[in-house]
Parts: C-alpha cells; sequence; structure tokens
C-alpha cells in the first residue's frame, strides 16, 4: 500500500470512568462503544498520566531488548507455555511471512502450579528476559487489564443485556496475554508487517509509539465474515487487498481498542471480530498488543443461545490458535508429543451445561 493512501480518519475517543456501576452515564456511554465499533470497527479510550507512564515503561523495555543480539533473545522460549520470543519471519499470517518480532506474554504460571504438574497445554513459567523487563510487562498488563473490565461492563450495558456482569465472570482469572511488537523498516522487498487476521478473545487494546502502520476493516453491510474460531474460516490472509481499510493515525496518550472473536461469537456477530493488518513504515515501530480474554477454562455461550448448544471453550480456542499460528515451535511439538490435547477434552467435558 502506498503511503498517499494513508488518508487518516480521526477516530471515536472515549474517557472511561474510574468506575461501572450501570448508571444512566454508564449506559450511554455503552451504547456509544457500540455504536463506535458497529461503524468504524474501534475507538479509542484516552490514557491516564499513570497509564501513560506504564505504557511508556513497557515500550522502553522492550526496546531495549530488541536491541539484544538475536542469539540471546532466541534463547528466552519454552515448550511449556507460548510465553517468549518470535524472531522476524518466524510468523506467518496465511502462509506468508510476517515482519514482526515479538515477545508474547503469557500467564506466568509457576512450575509447582498443579495445572503445570498436571500437563495442562500452555501453562508455564514465562521466560523472561530479566526481571527489570518482566516488572515492565507485569505493570502493563495490570494497567490494560483494569481497562478491560470497565470495557466489558460497559459492552454488557450498550448492548443492553440485564447482566452487567455477562462477560465479566467470564475473565475472572482471566487468560489475558500480549504480543509486545517490534517491526523493522521497510525493505526494498517488503512492506509486509503482519498480514490481515482477528485476534482471539473478547478485545483487543493496542498502544503505538508515533510511527503509524496499523489498518483496520469496518464493519461492511453485506460482508461475509468467517468464524475464524472454526478450523475452515480462518480469517488470515481474507480482504487483505479488497478495501475498505482505515488506517489507524498514531495519537499520542490513547489505546486503540477493538472486538476480538469470542465477542462475535457471543453477539451472534453484532459485534464482529475487527480484521486488522500492519504495513511496514520507513522507520522501526514498536507497539503493545494486549489481549482481554476468558479464563483457560471458560466456556463462553451466545448471549442469545435460544435453539443452540454451541459452546466456546476458552483453552481449547486459545490451544488451537496458537498450535495453528506456531506449527513448528517447541510448545507445539511437546504438546502433541505428550498427548496433552487430551487434557482439554477432559476440562471441555467438566465445563458446566
Ligand atoms: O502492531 C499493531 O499495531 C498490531 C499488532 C497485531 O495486530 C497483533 O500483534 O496481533
Ligand atoms: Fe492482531
Amino acid at each position: 500500500m502506498s503511503s498517499d493512501q494513508r488518508t487518516p480518519t480521526p477516530l471515536r475517543t472515549f474517557r472511561l470512568p474510574p468506575t461501572v456501576d450501570g448508571n444512566d452515564a454508564d449506559i450511554t456511554l455503552g451504547r456509544a462503544l457500540v455504536a463506535a465499533w458497529q461503524s468504524d470497527g474501534i475507538f479509542q479510550i484516552s490514557a491516564t498520566a499513570t497509564q501513560q507512564a506504564a505504557t511508556e515503561r513497557a515500550l522502553a523495555a522492550s526496546r531495549a531488548f530488541c536491541g539484544r543480539p538475536l542469539e540471546e533473545k532466541a534463547a528466552h522460549v519454552s515448550d511449556l507455555t507460548y510465553s517468549g520470543y518470535v524472531a522476524s519471519g518466524e510468523e506467518e499470517t496465511a502462509g506468508e511471512r510476517d515482519g514482526s518480532e515479538i515477545f508474547t506474554v503469557c500467564p506466568d504460571i509457576p512450575a509447582d502450579d498443579p495445572r503445570v504438574i498436571e500437563r495442562w497445554p500452555c501453562h508455564g513459567p514465562a521466560p523472561w528476559p530479566s526481571p527489570a523487563y518482566a516488572r515492565a510487562m507485569k505493570d502493563y498488563l495490570a494497567a490494560v487489564g483494569e481497562i478491560g473490565h470497565r470495557l466489558l461492563r460497559l459492552t454488557a450495558l450498550g448492548l443492553g443485556l440485564r447482566d452487567t456482569d455477562r462477560f465479566t465472570r467470564l475473565t475472572e482469572d482471566g487468560w489475558h496475554h500480549m504480543r509486545v511488537l517490534r517491526f523493522p523498516p521497510a525493505a526494498a522487498t517488503s512492506e509486509r508487517g503482519i498480514g490481515a487476521h482477528t485476534d482471539y478473545g473478547l478485545l483487543v487494546i493496542a498502544a503505538q509509539d508515533d510511527v503509524g502502520g496499523l489498518y483496520v476493516r469496518p464493519p461492511v453491510p453485506g460482508e461475509e465474515r468467517g468464524r475464524n474460531w472454526l478450523p475452515g474460516e480462518s480469517m488470515a490472509g481474507r480482504y487483505e487487498h479488497a478495501e475498505p481499510w482505515t488506517y489507524v493515525a498514531p495519537v499520542p496518550a490513547v489505546f486503540t481498542v477493538f472486538p476480538g472473536d469470542i465477542m462475535q461469537f457471543m453477539t451472534g456477530g453484532a459485534l464482529l471480530s475487527t480484521p486488522h493488518k500492519v504495513r511496514l513504515a520507513d522507520r522501526e515501530r514498536y507497539t503493545l498488543a494486549y489481549f482481554h480474554e476468558p479464563a483457560f477454562n471458560a466456556v463462553a455461550r451466545p448471549l442469545t443461545d435460544a435453539g443452540t448448544d454451541e459452546f466456546i471453550h476458552y483453552g481449547t480456542h486459545f490451544t488451537n490458535m496458537f498450535m495453528r499460528c506456531y506449527p513448528n515451535r517447541v510448545t507445539t511439538a511437546r504438546i502433541e508429543a505428550e498427548g496433552r490435547l487430551k487434557i482439554l477434552d477432559r476440562l471441555r467435558e467438566g465445563a458446566p451445561a
């Protein structure tokens, strides 16, 4: 995509109240958030000074880590968890190599936790580069987690649900995770940052530096959108080269927010999981993509489940998506070699009806 197509589109920006208790102002705000997603696929939340400071510390820790030699960075992987380093070109979207360099942060579960001992897939300690890096990322996760919690209550209100905690009951001990990303400058041969895709959970809350490169696809009336959680309906690569795409211009001190696959599933498509993609710029770019998620063992059901017994067991969905995304990673190999998917069968069977 050439830079002249980067027409900045101003996004709607909202300020969150410190708590969401369901008063009239909360309902009005919730409706506005839902309306913004339904027209634009995305909105912005203003960051408080404390949140912005946490963002800057996380970005600084990421810059310091990414500046280390490749060999040193590549040592931070684990065969128990998908937390850890992903080199530029290692990840593919729709069969094409992405330019992004990533440190994935998944829940950091101590080795003596019963779930690790029982060999639950994806459970284990994070292979942190350093205690300082871990501190910066954990502080950031706490800050955005708070935002996610309030947004889910506002979303329930905005959708007119009587049960304001319809979503947040799923996210107690949520499997929140994040991708800490660096994009290299565009090469003569490639401008590809990350191919078009949707993300897997309830909410995607992201912060970017001042470089730019993110595009989102707004809802398009009548357009077919895959159910990304089903094996045959991956959204990876879909509509990559078909307009409309909105350039998400960097704005200081905001978070961008859009729905993920579980939100699309639960709302029956009233809120679509927003497709997005990244083009490389003329300079390197740093971002933080946080995913606000149900608990590993939570079961998501449609808000109106009349006549369907469809459900998504979140841990199964997460494991499927990461195995699909990283077929050659040591973590995937160990899940397969040790038959760990059997644990998921057992968890799903025990899922509340
Ligand atoms: O860098 C960005 O702005 C988005 C990254 C992204 O889409 C992802 O990591 O899933
Ligand atoms: Fe994404």
